[in-house]
């Protein structure tokens, strides 16, 4: 089996072994041990990176940079360079210490492998999904890595080049005829990738599953072993290509958006958990045209699914294109305007659809209803992290981009976009900042509550922020909407990844937990780090034995 070969840092075949093991092998074959390669830094990686070109050559393990890809530390952030081997598991040695409530294991997943022999991808998107795990248990911590055996994945690399239509990258035809064959098989949706880097969620029913933008991409897999176990099949007959990136996942149920290309509205879904198949809440048609707009993450109150309709919207033509546009799949459409439409979660009805400012947004952090004296809802609050309705991120976000930064201050500014959505029959709702953007440096993605407060009112959320000059959100930041204040954490150089709010069992205030991140060093080293929720001061760090590329989203799968 594949996934069974990996190569150690130094490019040698082993099987799966202990941090312990790791260690040795390396010192018995090159005469440095992991420790020393964390405390001299770098020379003994660049060495193993010459020894893996020489001595293995298999395509069944994941070597070290091919040649296109940058190795030069001062070039290539570790957060955006390939990770070094398939897979890794160990204990960590802990600073500080981890909470003993602290039970259970931190999924992270993301886009970890942007190159396949000396092709190099282009996007962050684009990269073979990477997992993560952080295990916490009785004060310790196992971490551990693994690639995603998704077939776009598996296909890469036995036939060593791109097979499956990914963000940006297209596979490279040989002929016009099989240019043809594979334009047919978008249709049907079988050249599409199933490449699941985006997040990982846990069902109601224990199953986890990671996910990307395409139905296909739905894989299941072991929490523990971070195998693949194979599809997530829906099991209804409900079609369609894509769906949102970010289901909204409870113990009670699975939401999700359907965008319907063909005749342009969203079919609003859910599925019970135990089943595979998705029932039609109800169906919202696009006020603007000519497609939907992108749903990469939609919001809910307690009783009400809001459907967001981005200027940003899918592109048809865009996705024929052999050739990445500045908007890849998308296209954007001001004229068309922006619209948040309303649907009641019980009946299905669309009770509102109303005219908003332009919006680009990828996150939406969450949602609540307001009410009058009398308990009826008035409105709706809809908050997310929004690029000034400026799409430029989106080409922020190409490696290239992300790899040479000078040290200029490119970040686009975002801010968190509050949107009021009245229920009184207006036909506009207003988009105000919920705070000032100075207070997170005007950069704010990657967002995270207390799962108790979903829907509901709520005062707190973390996320990445940035302190400028930056090119890439580069902060943990802890936002207050009460206060209207940040607390902010920095570690120079640093590219933190999704701040991830734990709650401790039986807290009472909506801030009593911890927060997981992932750090990417500047130095090509990582670590897993915990913050306080409450007063956002660091409470553990646990040095991973080399640094990971960077991640999207998680979830936490408590221990029984
Ligand atoms: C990683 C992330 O956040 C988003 C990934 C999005 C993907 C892989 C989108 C893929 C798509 C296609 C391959 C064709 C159809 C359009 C679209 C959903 C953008
Ligand atoms: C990492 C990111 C945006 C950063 C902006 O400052 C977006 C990720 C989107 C997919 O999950
Ligand atoms: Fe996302």
């Amino acid at each position: 089996m594949d996934s069974l070969w990996f190569s150690d840092i130094c490019g040698h075949h082993v099987s799966p072994f202990t941090m312990l093991d790791f260690d040795q092998s390396c010192h018995r074959k090159h005469g440095f041990s992991l420790e020393n390669k964390l405390v001299f830094g770098r020379k003994p990686y660049k060495q193993a990176l010459t020894i893996a070109r020489v001595v293995s050559p298999s395509q069944l393990a994941i070597v070290p940079s091919p040649d296109k890809e940058p190795v030069d530390p001062d070039q290539s952030h570790v957060a955006w360079t390939s990770v070094k081997q398939e897979r890794w598991e160990g204990e960590l040695v802990v600073q500080g210490e981890i909470p003993l409530w602290l039970k259970g294991t931190y999924l992270r997943n993301g886009p970890g492998l942007w190159h396949i022999e000396d092709y190099n991808f282009r996007h962050l998107f684009d990269g073979y999904a990477t997992l993560v795990k952080l295990h916490f248990e009785d004060g310790r911590l196992i971490a551990g890595h693994r690639q995603i055996e998704s077939e776009a994945y598996k296909a890469a690399k036995k036939n060593k080049k791109i097979c499956f239509r990914e963000f940006s990258e297209v596979p490279k035809h040989e002929n016009f005829m099989a240019y043809v064959g594979d334009l047919a098989k978008l249709f049907s949706g079988s050249s599409l990738t199933d490449n699941a880097n985006t997040g990982v969620v846990k069902l109601g029913d224990g199953r986890v599953v990671c996910l990307t933008e395409t139905q296909k991409g739905s894989l299941v897999i072991d929490p523990n072993s971070l195998e693949t176990l194979g599809r997530f099949e829906y099991s209804d007959s409900l079609g369609g290509l894509i769906h949102s990136a970010h289901p909204i996942v409870t113990d009670a149920e699975f939401l999700t958006l359907l965008p319907d290309l063909l005749k342009p509205g969203y079919l609003v879904v859910r599925m019970e958990p135990g089943t595979n198949e998705r029932k039609v809440i109800g169906r919202v048609n696009c006020s603007g045209g000519p497609a939907p707009g992108w749903v990469h993450s939609f919001p809910v109150t307690q009783h009400y699914v809001v459907v967001p309709e981005m200027p940003l919207r899918y592109c048809a033509q865009n996705l024929l294109r052999a050739e990445p546009t500045p908007l890849y799949k998308f296209e954007w459409h001001p004229q068309s305007k922006a619209f948040l439409h309303v649907m009641c979660k019980a009946s299905g009805k669309v009770v509102t659809s109303v005219e908003v400012p332009l919006f680009v947004t990828f996150h939406f952090i969450n949602a609540y209803e307001e009410e009058d004296e009398d308990g009826r809802v008035t409105s709706i609050i809809a908050d997310c992290c929004e690029h000034h309705a400026d799409t430029s991120i989106l080409d922020q976000l190409r490696l290239k981009n992300l790899r040479f930064f000078k040290g200029e201050d490119v970040l686009p500014d975002a801010r968190v976009g509050r949107f009021k959505i009245p229920l009184d029959g207006s036909r506009n709702g207003k988009l105000e900042a919920a705070l000032e953007a100075d207070e997170h440096g005007r950069g704010i993605d990657m967002c995270s509550i207390n799962p108790a407060y979903l829907g509901k009112k709520y005062r707190y959320a973390y996320a990445c922020g940035a302190q400028r000059p930056c090119h890439f959100p580069n902060t943990l930041t802890k936002l207050d909407f009460v206060e209207k204040k940040a607390k902010n954490w920095y570690d120079e150089g640093a590219v933190p990844s999704e701040p991830f709010f734990v709650a401790r069992p039986g807290a009472t205030e909506e801030d009593d937990g911890v927060v997981i991140s992932l750090i990417s060093e500047k130095n090509g080293g990582g670590y897993a780090l915990l913050l306080d929720g409450s007063t956002f001061k660091e409470i553990t760090r646990a040095k991973l034995p080399y640094g990971l590329p960077y991640g999207l989203h998680g979830c936490w799968v408590p221990k029984k």
